[in-house]
């Protein structure tokens, strides 16, 4: 860190309706420093970064970059003045090839006469994703061809290559995979050494720690403080987070707790062309099982497989009372939930009120004779929400509006509230605050209490060991380990059977 400042916000202000979603908030962050940004769900943090990035009009106050102010009207004229984005969710957009996202208004330089050079423009992306180490994301192919991790990784040289002076991350972690972590902290250090700056999001108090310089902390769109990362704990930034003290426990405590025999979902010899190769398992009643392993190890089509949401499925997959599930609707009508990591694409409606995305699945039960009941889907849908502690002005709010956290809550609480009995959950706490994430790993402790099961797939490690009874770890498509829950067990054994 140089200590030079580079970026000035002073005053910053956004108010949606009702909403102060940013308030008076002012900073000052350095060339060449990594600086975190945290806060509870909902505490302004993608706003005010997406506001120094051109996706939201400023409300209130300025930016200024290396003594100038900013007077951002877009993404194109952030990117100009030297600032970029990796968002949240889905920052590519379909329907384009890769190269075309990588050079999405900056196609400038591969206009000639007003005709596009796109061999010119498909060499120049496929050198960039090369020297990044992306090689096998081919620069010519349609994004949609890609999946969710390779998409952020297009993102990622998307917002990189031109070497911005900020660049902001936000929570991007908890898309990738382990080996796709590592890469972006390496470009983040790299930056860092080039005497740019880095602006990174993330829920993840330990990773927030070992990787940035300093840390600001938002609550309820305020700035409360800007502590030096090396000088604090996990539980002071927790403390500034809340606003008080939260207790330590998260995980499951128990071991040696015997799971049930009785197999409540069995899958067998099931192959998805290029994603799955004959993986066979059970899920028993009340067991919490993991899936692990790093990107393209089959274990994302896992959770589709089971909700009968993969295309061109081969093998079985059968309940108890030997029912197969080889389409979503049997699958609803049979109690499972399914959680996908895509949740922007695969698990909510974005353009529909929160009220409607969480009474989707239970319509039969919250209707009268064949009728639907309004006032009964509106008492529903609060119950759900307020138990998932949604941060929202009321369930008529469109989900579009809510924050990443606050979305994520809304497809559990769907899942939560129709009483599923199998639940898949594929990076159920991807995006999810501190506070939040311990209440679901106490409700998901309560779920297997009560008898219901849950298969658990996730890319963090610590979730994985401190939550599952048994873990299955997949490579190329295939089961590659099986662990017992046991306290011995450590990430290192499960990353062996990773790689
Ligand atoms: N387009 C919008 N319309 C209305 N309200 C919005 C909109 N975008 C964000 N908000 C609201 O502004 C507040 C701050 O949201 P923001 O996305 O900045 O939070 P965040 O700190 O990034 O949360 P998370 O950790 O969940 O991503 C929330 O109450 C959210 O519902």
């Amino acid at each position: 860190m140089d200590n030079r400042t580079v970026l000035v916000a002073e005053h910053i202000d956004k108010r949606f309706g009702i909403t102060h979603a940013v308030n008076d908030v002012s900073l000052t962050v350095s060339a060449g420093e990594i600086r975190g940004l945290i806060g509870e769900n909902g505490s302004g943090k993608s706003t005010f970064c997406q506001m120094l990035c051109g996706i939201y009009s400023i409300g209130g106050g300025t930016f200024t970059l290396d003594g100038e102010e900013l007077s951002i009207r877009n993404q194109v004229d952030a990117n100009n003045a030297g600032i970029a984005i990796i968002v949240q969710e889905m920052g590519t957009l379909s329907g384009l090839t890769v190269a075309e996202n990588i050079y999405l208004g900056h196609e400038g330089p591969f206009m000639h006469k007003g005709i596009k050079d796109t061999r010119a423009m498909n060499r120049e992306a496929q050198r960039l994703l090369d020297e990044y180490g992306f090689g096998r994301i081919k620069a010519g192919v349609m994004i949609d061809h890609y999946n969710f991790e390779d998409r952020k990784l297009v993102e990622i040289v998307k917002a990189t290559y031109m070497k911005p002076k900020i660049l902001v991350i936000d929570e991007t972690t908890t898309a990738l995979s382990q080996n796709g972590r590592l890469e972006l902290y390496k470009i983040m250090d790299a930056v860092r050494a080039d005497g740019r700056t880095v602006i990174f999001i993330s829920h993840d108090l330990g990773e927030v720690l070992a990787h940035t310089d300093k840390v600001s902390v938002l609550r309820d769109g305020e700035y409360i403080d800007t502590v030096v990362s090396s000088e604090v704990t996990e539980d002071d930034l927790k403390r500034l987070m809340v606003g008080r003290e939260i207790g330590s426990a998260y995980y499951r405590t128990d071991f040696g707790q015997p799971v049930s025999d009785e197999t409540v979902l069995s899958v067998r010899n099931v192959t998805v062309n290029g994603e799955l190769e004959d993986v066979s398992f059970d899920l028993h009643k009340g067991e919490i099982l993991g899936f692990g392993g790093l990107s393209e190890c089959g274990m994302h089509e896992i959770g589709k497989a089971v909700f009968g949401a993969s295309w061109n499925r081969e093998g079985t997959v059968t309940l108890a009372d030997g029912t197969e599930i080889n389409d979503i609707p049997t699958a609803i009508k049979k109690s499972i939930a399914y959680a996908s990591k895509d949740r922007d694409n695969e698990s909510i409606i974005l353009n529909e009120s929160i009220r409607n995305n969480v009474v989707l699945p239970s319509l039969e039960d919250l209707s009268n004779h064949g009728l639907l009941n309004g006032r009964k889907m509106t008492r529903f849908a609060n119950e759900q929400a307020k138990n998932m502690q949604t941060k929202m002005q009321n369930v008529n709010q469109f989900v579009s509006d809510l924050s990443g956290g606050n979305k994520q809550k809304v497809v559990l609480a769907r899942w939560l509230g129709k009483g599923s009995q199998i639940l898949v959950l594929d990076s159920p706490t991807r995006g999810i605050d501190v506070k939040v994430k311990q209440a679901i790993y106490a409700l998901m402790a309560e779920l297997k209490e009560q008898g219901r099961s849950i298969i658990m797939i996730s890319e963090e490690i610590p979730e994985l060991l401190g939550m599952s009874d048994r873990i299955l770890v997949m490579k190329d498509g295939r089961i590659n380990g099986e662990f017992q829950r046991d306290p011995d067990l450590n990430e290192e054994t499960l990353i062996a059977k990773m790689v």
